[in-house]
């Protein structure tokens, strides 16, 4: 995606689609910042989501209101947790059977089966690593940022990404408080990318489950929630964390009730990995790449690798044979049917047989990092300007104060002020 300044000058460069270039259907999605609707696009037809900012855009040359034009998902990991869908006729979400009234969602049953939850962490962790890797942290992952369609996930909403090589300390009041690390409560700001596995964790325990792990209800009852289950943390670690922190704090030892506890049914693969992301001490928590090397993503990784394979033997018959699969799309769909395509002979690389071992693609997760060359997108449209070119991204940028304030881009994370999450407790 790419947004462009609103500027005779930008015009000439790239032609700007503005809000008559889309149809909007119905609102999808709100969040602090920005209101999210499908719209249509009148020229391709196809739909997207269109997340326009709250705020407006106000300076000497440009006001207007920012609006960007992502992908559309289907929703987001709490609704799907919640075994929910959006009404057609409002933002309300419901239950997956019930798709015309407005009713409350009674809540999904049946936890998930582990392979499913594993197959998303397994997209999950590779988005941080994704991101980690490009020198970005996210800083807010939680359910409602991760996005789900088709069994694909995507991480949204970058407005709370740092680079990692800022030097700390950052903004203390960031992330969202249920998923919030132990470094991110207890120092002042001496965090770094591990505050996204322990986010990730929290998320993991989440989806396994479905209901929230700390859900705490303000700074001190999260702190008190995490030891619950994992016990105070040895007394260096606590005396490391309190070299950077202002107020003072003490915690008498005691144990925690431990994850296995609360999740008896989960495997030991996924309860390992579990605690490793889980990890009080961010230095000795494990990294989003290194998960991704974890047991418990073993079949996952294999699958990967045949697929990789395969795809290699078809590109090296490709144009040979007419009816073979150009695409991973393709690829996908034959083996989710289950169909082995043995590849022997390379002239007949679909022959139907030892049909049950097909290897299994994964659905690739697309991640897009901000793209720092846009830098201060402005519209005159009071509704919507925007314009992409080629694929779109799964997430955007989020409006803040600012957008108002180009010259202040190297500072403008430091002001960052990230609200709690505030689910009513019947919501868990
Ligand atoms: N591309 C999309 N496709 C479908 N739904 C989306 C999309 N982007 C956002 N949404 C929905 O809109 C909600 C709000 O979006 P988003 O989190 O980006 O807004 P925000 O204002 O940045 O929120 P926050 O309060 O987390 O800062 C999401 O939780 C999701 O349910």
């Amino acid at each position: 995606m790419s947004l462009e300044r609103n500027s005779p000058r930008s015009e000439r460069r790239t032609p700007s689609l503005s809000h008559r270039d889309y149809r909007t259907i119905r609102k999808i999605g709100e969040g602090t910042f920005s209101e999210v609707m499908k719209v249509q696009s009148l020229r391709d037809g196809k739909h997207y989501a269109c997340k326009t900012m709250k705020q407006p855009i106000e300076s000497d040359k440009d006001t207007g209101t920012l609006s960007l034009i992502c992908e559309l998902m289907e929703m987001n990991i709490y609704e799907f947790i919640k075994g929910t869908v959006r009404c057609v006729c409002c933002v309300e979400v419901l239950h997956t059977e019930v798709n015309v009234s407005c009713v409350p969602p009674p809540g999904r049953q049946c936890p998930l089966a582990e392979s499913k939850v594993k197959h998303y962490m397994f997209q999950l962790c590779r988005s941080l690593d994704h991101m980690h890797s490009h020198g970005i942290f996210h800083r807010d992952v939680k359910p409602e940022n991760i996005l789900i369609k088709n069994d694909v996930l995507k991480l949204a909403d970058f407005g709370s990404c740092r680079s990692i090589f800022s030097r700390p300390p950052h903004t203390e009041y960031i992330s969202t408080r249920w998923y919030r690390a132990p470094e991110c409560l207890l120092t002042d700001g001496h965090y770094s990318q591990k505050m996204d596995v322990w986010s990730a964790g929290c998320v993991f325990f989440e989806i396994l489950s479905l209901s929230p792990l700390f859900p705490g209800r303000n700074e001190l009852d999260q702190v008190n929630k995490i030891h619950d289950v994992l016990g105070t943390p040895d007394i260096t670690l606590l005396q490391k964390f309190k070299q950077s922190r202002a107020m003072r704090f003490d915690f008498p030892p005691r144990k925690g009730c431990g994850i296995s506890h609360l999740i008896p049914q989960c495997s030991a693969a996924a309860l390992s990995l579990l605690h490793l992301m889980l990890t009080y001490d961010p230095e000795e928590r494990i990294s989003a790449r290194a998960a991704l090397q974890h047991p418990c993503f073993r079949d996952l990784r294999m699958s990967e690798r045949k697929a990789a394979s395969l795809r290699k033997a078809i590109g090296a018959v490709e144009g040979e044979s007419s009816g073979i699969p150009a695409s991973v799309d393709q690829l996908w769909r034959i083996a989710r049917q289950g169909r082995r395509q043995h590849l022997k002979h390379a002239g007949d690389p679909f022959s139907r047989r030892n049909a049950s071992h097909f290897p299994l693609e994964l659905p690739k997760l697309n991640v897009v990092v901000p793209t720092p060359s846009i830098p201060y997108p402005v519209s005159s449209f009071p509704a919507l300007t925007g314009s992409h070119r080629g694929s779109l991204p799964a997430i955007s940028k989020k409006c803040h104060p600012r957008l108002t304030k180009p010259k202040e881009e190297p500072h403008r994370f430091k002001s960052y002020y990230m609200p709690p999450l505030e689910r009513r407790p019947d919501e868990c």
